[in-house]
């Protein structure tokens, strides 16, 4: 530690207009070496600074003399401050930040700082690793806002062993070059811009503060250092009331000068000598700034001034604040902070060389006595620190030492102690410093506890935000698990719908279809039932005709079994029977045909059942894929498509049940009609066997009469000869009886005529009944047909919609397979997420791990004495260029902030 004085260096601008204007003239002249100012206006006064620069002086002849150094010394580890302090349109700004910032003639010593520092990283060691931040912050009325976070505008300032003074919650932003800096400036200053438009203020009544803040590190060894650097743009000097302060009131100026006068009365209180109390805490600028003035800091002081007779007061007392800030000293160290190993060397070389001064100081002692007690004390016995050092090592406690440095101060008598051995104020400089040693070695300690502890709680809550990381990682991965599933679920619900579209569509297809089948199977059905009428009619009208053949037959039996028939009557008998037989052959056929027609009827009905078996099947079977499906989709589908389904389902189910018990009706109808027509059959056949009976019989009596007729008229011919004979004889009576003969002969032939018509008519309705016969069969073959004939149709109708209810089944299921295929694909790509989401988080748990090891790491250089920790993003700069990459910002440890 070494005090030092604030280097004070006085600028003078040019004349301004206004000052020309109103008579002004330059009264200030700097003496040959540039260290003096003579005013030569009203008053003459001189004032001697560390530098004095004319009007004319170029901003690159000021950053050179009075600013370079500096940034040395901040680089190298020192906290330094610039000031610029001077009356309102003195130059302040000009000299801060310059006209322009790419002005590369006129651009201020701020530029020219930043640049000083980033060609200094780039000049030093490859092993050195530095940061920069830039923080940028105004004071006004007293308010500290931050430029950069503008809604932070009442700041407050702390101070704390480690950080010393402070602004919490001010935004500090890493660098890397001077261009993020000048960003960075530019935000700033923008935002003091909007800031005072919106407020109607001037930016003359605000000091404005860029705080630079360089921390290097040795990769090498590991010692650390860091350096603040203030700049320091103040608010004007002037009085309130020669500029107005316009709009503000008396309060408000005063508000706006404390902290200038506050900065006053701390460096008078620095430089008067007298003061014990520096009030720094009277305003936030000199809080701020506590440090820079009488602190740890290498201090600049620009004053800027008027060279104008018509500032003239202002600029003396500018002069004057400048002179008086001259005086003050300052301690400015080195902020490096020493590793838990050197601290632990030092305590120990400490330790040693208090106990050996410890026993030099009781040797000493005793010899002192000795000589108080009037003995002599030869010169070999005289106290040596060497002898006491040997004598007594290790032995006394690390205690404070208990004789008073004082005494020994006061007790400057003795009159040989050899000044070499260690003089009085080498031992109070001596004690001091190990005094000192102590309290940093406690302070150290201290800070390391605090360190440690801080640590922990890093580490803990580290800890338990891994925890936390772990569990959202797992939720996440559980959410995007079920996440895939349920996109596999809508896309099978999705497909699923399609294919119960489509088996809907084949089935209404389907159940459409069959109800033409069923149409047209009972326009089938009704056919052949009219047909059957029909033949019940024309049935009738056979019975009918056979009821009388029969009584006609009966008639004839009676009239031939009463009556002689002669040949030509039995002639005709024989033709009627002949008839007869052809009629009855006829039936004959036409029941063989009806059989046929009932066999293949009996066929097509089977047929027709075991379709209708096999349709029954298929409608069943695509029934159950319906309700199967909609088993399947009953969680995951919509309310809609359930109640959908359901409705189609009813409708389709009950239109079934319709279809079926109509199916069942026709089939009962068909088998009862089947069974009317064997019964009809049954009885034509009985009929048929009734009538070949009858037939049989009439044969029989046909052919019975005709041999009782011939044995009668050989009877009769014999008894005609008998008679011809008799006649001979009984010609009378012979003749009387061949005219009885005669006219029952002719009654006779009347009834014969008489049988003949009737026979005739009988005949002719034998016709008509064979025609009848004959042709009502034939229609009802034709009928039976073209039934046939349209029940194939039906089939074949059939069979094409089978067919086509295969070919949608075929694509249906090829539709599913090509869906199966997509949610497989779907499926597969969910999975690769999910590996790539679990990658990540295992990455993520990785660079966790790695964070963790980095601030053991940390934490074992605290050990070994570090600093704060920050979980920042940095920019360490190297001398080898630019930023350095992620990974050396990861490597990064505790020496950062
Ligand atoms: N050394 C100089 N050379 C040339 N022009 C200068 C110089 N110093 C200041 N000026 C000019 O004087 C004017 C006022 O300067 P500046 O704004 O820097 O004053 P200031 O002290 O910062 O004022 P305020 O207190 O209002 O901020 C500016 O136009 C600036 O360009």
């Amino acid at each position: 530690m070494s005090g030092n004085n604030i280097k004070v260096v006085c600028r003078f601008r040019p004349q301004n207009k206004l000052e020309i204007k109103e008579g002004g003239v330059p009264i200030i002249e700097i003496s040959e070496d540039g260290t003096g100012v003579s005013l030569k206006g009203k008053d003459t006064s001189s004032f001697s600074f560390d530098k004095c620069f004319g009007s004319n002086t170029k901003q690159s002849e000021v950053f050179e003399y009075s600013i370079k150094s500096i940034v040395d010394d901040v680089v190298a580890g020192y906290n330094g401050t610039v000031f610029a302090y001077g009356q309102t349109g003195s130059g302040k700004t000009f000299t801060m930040m310059g006209s322009s910032i790419d002005d590369a003639e006129n651009k201020g010593i701020i530029p020219r700082i930043i640049e000083q520092i980033f060609e200094s990283i780039q000049l030093a060691p490859t092993s050195m690793e530095f940061t920069v931040k830039v923080a940028y912050l105004e004071i006004y009325m007293e308010r500290v806002k931050d430029l950069l976070v503008p809604a932070n505008d009442n700041l407050a300032i702390h101070e704390d062993k480690i950080k010393g003074v402070y602004v919490k919650g001010l935004k500090e932003v890493y660098v890397a070059n001077s261009e993020e800096v000048y960003d960075v400036m530019r935000i700033g200053g923008n935002n003091r811009v909007v800031a005072y438009t919106n407020m109607n203020a001037e930016s003359s009544r605000s000091h404005s503060i860029v705080l630079v803040t360089i921390t290097q590190k040795n990769l090498d060894t590991g010692a650390a250092k860091s350096g603040k650097l203030y700049l320091v743009d103040l608010a004007g000097s002037e009085k309130v009331g020669k500029t107005g302060a316009s709009g503000q009131t008396l309060e408000e100026a005063k508000k706006i000068n404390k902290s200038l006068t506050a900065l006053g009365m701390v460096i008078n209180s620095l430089t008067d000598g007298k003061s014990s109390h520096v009030p720094y805490r009277d305003s936030k600028l000199t809080r701020i700034l506590q440090e820079s003035l009488g602190g740890n800091s290498r201090t600049t002081l620009i004053i800027n001034c008027s060279p104008s007779s018509y500032n003239e007061a202002e600029t003396i007392s500018t002069l004057r604040f400048g002179a008086r800030a001259k005086t003050i000293k300052n301690k400015a160290k080195v902020n490096a902070d020493l590793s838990p190993a050197e601290l632990k060397a030092l305590l120990k070389r400490v330790k040693t060389d208090a106990v050996s001064y410890r026993a030099y100081i009781s040797a000493l002692e005793n010899e002192i006595s000795q000589w108080r007690s009037g003995k002599k004390v030869p010169e070999t016995q005289w106290a040596n620190p060497d002898t006491a050092t040997t004598k007594k090592p290790n032995v006394l406690p690390i205690t404070p030492p208990q004789t008073p440095t004082a005494r020994l101060i006061e007790d400057d008598s003795r009159p040989s102690t050899p000044a070499t051995v260690l003089g009085k104020d080498e031992k109070d400089e001596f004690l001091k410093r190990e005094q000192e040693l102590l309290e940093q070695i406690a302070e150290k300690t201290l800070e390391l506890q605090n360190r440690e502890k801080q640590m922990e709680d890093i580490q803990n809550s580290l800890k338990e935000i891994k925890a936390k990381e772990k569990e959202s990682i797992k939720e996440n991965n559980d959410l995007l698990a079920e996440l895939g599933e349920t996109r596999v679920k809508l896309e099978k619900d999705g497909y699923n719908k399609k294919v119960e579209l489509i088996t809907l569509d084949s089935l209404r297809e389907a159940n459409l279809e069959y109800t033409t089948e069923l149409k047209e199977l009972k326009a089938t059905l009704a056919k052949l039932k009219n047909d059957q009428e029909k033949n019940e009619d024309s049935l009738e009208q056979t019975e009918t005709v056979r009821t009388e053949a029969t009584e006609k037959k009966d008639e004839i039996e009676n009239s031939l079994s009463l009556q002689d028939v002669t040949p030509e009557t039995v002639q005709k008998l024989r033709q009627d029977l002949q008839s007869t037989k052809e009629l009855i052959e006829q039936h004959i056929i036409t029941i063989q045909k009806l059989e046929q027609e009932r066999d293949s009827l009996a066929n097509k009905r089977d047929d027709l059942e075991t379709r209708i078996s096999h349709l029954e099947a298929e409608y069943e079977e695509l029934l159950d894929k319906t309700i199967a499906m909609e088993e399947m989709d009953e969680d995951q589908t919509g309310e809609q498509i359930v109640n959908t389904i359901s409705d189609l389902k009813t409708k389709i189910e009950s239109q079934y049940a319709i279809k079926r018990d109509m199916q069942e009706k026709e089939i009962e109808a068909l088998r009862q009609d089947m069974e009317q027509k064997v019964m009809e059959e049954k009885r034509l056949s009985d009929m048929i066997k009734e009538l070949e009976a009858k037939q049989k019989e009439l044969k029989e009596k046909q052919l019975a009469p005709v041999t009782q007729s011939k044995e009668a008229l050989e009877q009769k011919e014999k008894e005609l000869e008998r008679m011809r004979k008799s006649m001979a004889q009984e010609l009378a009576d012979f003749e009387t009886m061949k005219k009885v003969l005669l006219r029952d002969l002719q009654s006779r032939c009347e009834r014969v005529v008489e049988l003949e018509i009737t026979l005739g008519e009988t005949k002719i309705q034998q016709n008509n009944l064979l025609k009848a016969t004959s042709s009502r069969p034939q229609q009802r073959m034709a009928v039976l047909e073209k039934s046939i004939e349209e029940l194939s149709n039906v089939q074949k109708q059939l069979v094409d919609q089978n067919t086509k209810l295969k070919k949608s089944a075929a694509s249906a299921d090829r539709k599913l397979a090509a869906k199966n295929e997509h949610i497989e694909k779907l499926e597969v790509l969910l999975k690769e997420n999910q590996e790539k989401f679990f990658n990540e988080s295992k990455k993520f748990n990785s660079e966790l791990q790695a964070i963790r090891g980095l601030l053991e790491k940390a934490r074992n250089h605290k050990s070994r004495g570090g600093f704060n920790l920050s979980f920042d993003f940095t920019k360490p700069v190297r001398r080898d260029g630019g930023t350095s990459s992620q990974t050396k910002r990861e490597s990064r440890t505790s020496w950062f902030r």
